[in-house]
């Protein structure tokens, strides 16, 4: 289905019976949405020898890993745990490269040892992998190529004042602790931020990189991150991919024979191989029709679905349990001692109490950015693949939020 259509069926699923089989709130995911983005983006850079990795801080859950293997994807993860993951999803270290920003160095001599590619984001962490391993194992470097570019300011990651990275103006500082410690530097890596919609800002941070390329002899890689827009609103404009494919792909090869080798294109999006898989589901708690606004209250919150209070984003929502109901105006609330408003002032089909409602575009930063505030269970998650719904993750219980604490 369309992610704006009011129709409730999935791989010919029901989601509405799938949210009384398993409860709500719920995730859902459709595995053939994952598999039409990575399509997409072989094609659209078939021209180049491009590897995948998914970021997969949008969407650890083992099953949509596992998915990901399937599929000849890498991944890009940004903590030790995340590689945890990743390895009892089947991956190993070599299919995984690791970007932690401002990570303790014992987590970073733990990753290494295991066999992870370091993507070093500090001059300082570059020092220590200098004087540590030398030259006896490969290193990346991200630059910050200083270009502001995304949805909005708290998810711009390469703009001047932004802590990722390290400056391209520090090239010369760069260099001096390369050649010092001999530091085989294998790839070169930007990530400029997320929701960035035009193919401008990607050629632009590319010519950064290809230029600070010309000081590394041992490049294999570039990676350019990822940050390509979906559409979150029935009428968002979105990147044109075979736009930018043609564009990047075209820049990229004739950087290559510029350096006088064929290199790998890397691209590590998250939000365009999961965002549009995912649903939320939820259900109407209380209509409470005040005069100032009707609030319509659902058994979820800032803790299942941050992204409206934290960005402001706008998630699309249906109805699904009365899709063609009279249209009328809701702010839509969650039932969190916090102004957890996923909506404001939204048309809606009329809801009542009992309806469920879907949140699209819930596959990214969804339920990896959820918590437990409140006491309250994180959703459980289905996976929907090959037309067969999947219980991926089960809902929580007491025991689960004490599981960690002692001495009471
Ligand atoms: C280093 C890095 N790569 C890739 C991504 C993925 O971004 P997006 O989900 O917008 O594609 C992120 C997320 O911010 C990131 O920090
Ligand atoms: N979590 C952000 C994207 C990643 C930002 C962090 N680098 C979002 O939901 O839009």
């Amino acid at each position: 289905m369309s992610n704006f259509d009011n129709n409730p069926v999935v791989q010919g699923i029901d989601l509405i019976a799938l949210a009384a089989q398993f409860g709500t709130p719920l995730y859902v995911y459709d595995g053939s949405v994952i598999r039409r983005q990575v399509q997409t983006l072989r094609d659209v850079f078939s021209g180049t020898d491009l590897r995948i990795k998914f970021a997969c801080k949008a969407n650890t859950n083992l099953a949509i890993l596992r998915l990901m293997r399937e599929l000849g994807v890498g991944l890009d993860v940004v903590s030790l745990q995340e590689f945890k993951l990743a390895e009892m999803a089947g991956f190993t270290a070599g299919e995984v490269t690791y970007t932690p920003s401002g990570a303790d160095f014992a987590e970073i001599a733990e990753a290494i040892e295991a066999g992870l590619t370091l993507n070093a984001d500090s001059i300082p962490l570059l020092r220590w992998f200098g004087e540590r391993f030398g030259s006896s194992k490969p290193c990346m470097i991200r630059l910050k190529p200083n270009v502001a570019a995304g949805g909005n300011a708290k998810i711009m990651t390469a703009h001047a004042e932004s802590k990722f990275g390290i400056s391209v103006l520090l090239m010369d500082e760069i260099l001096e602790v390369v050649r010092q410690y001999d530091i085989k530097i294998t790839g070169l890596h930007q990530h400029t931020g997320s929701d960035i919609k035009d193919a401008e800002p990607f050629l632009q941070v590319a010519e950064v990189v290809f230029n600070a390329a010309a000081n590394f002899p041992d490049l294999e890689v570039i990676d350019l991150g990822g940050g390509f827009k979906v559409s979150y609103r029935p009428d968002d404009a979105v990147t044109d991919m075979q736009l930018l494919g043609r564009k990047i792909s075209d820049r990229f090869n004739e950087f290559c024979q510029s350096y006088g080798r064929k290199l790998n294109l890397w691209v590590e999006p998250g939000k365009f191989l999961v965002s549009e898989c995912g649903t939320l589901l939820v259900k109407t708690t209380v209509v409470k029709e005040d005069p100032a606004k009707t609030f319509a209250h659902v058994d979820s919150g800032l803790n299942h679905l941050i992204r409206p209070m934290m960005y402001g984003s706008y998630h699309h929502i249906l109805n699904l349990s009365n899709p063609a109901g009279d249209l009328k105006l809701y702010n839509v609330v969650g039932y969190i001692c916090e102004t957890d408003n996923f909506a404001e002032d939204r048309m809606l089909n009329e809801i009542r109490p009992g309806d469920v409602l879907a949140f699209k575009n819930a596959g990214a930063y969804g339920f990896s950015m959820s918590s437990n505030y409140n006491s309250r269970f994180r959703p459980a998650e289905v996976l929907i693949d090959g037309g067969v719904a999947r219980l991926v993750r089960r809902r929580e219980t007491l025991e689960d939020l004490v599981a960690t604490q002692t001495g009471f």
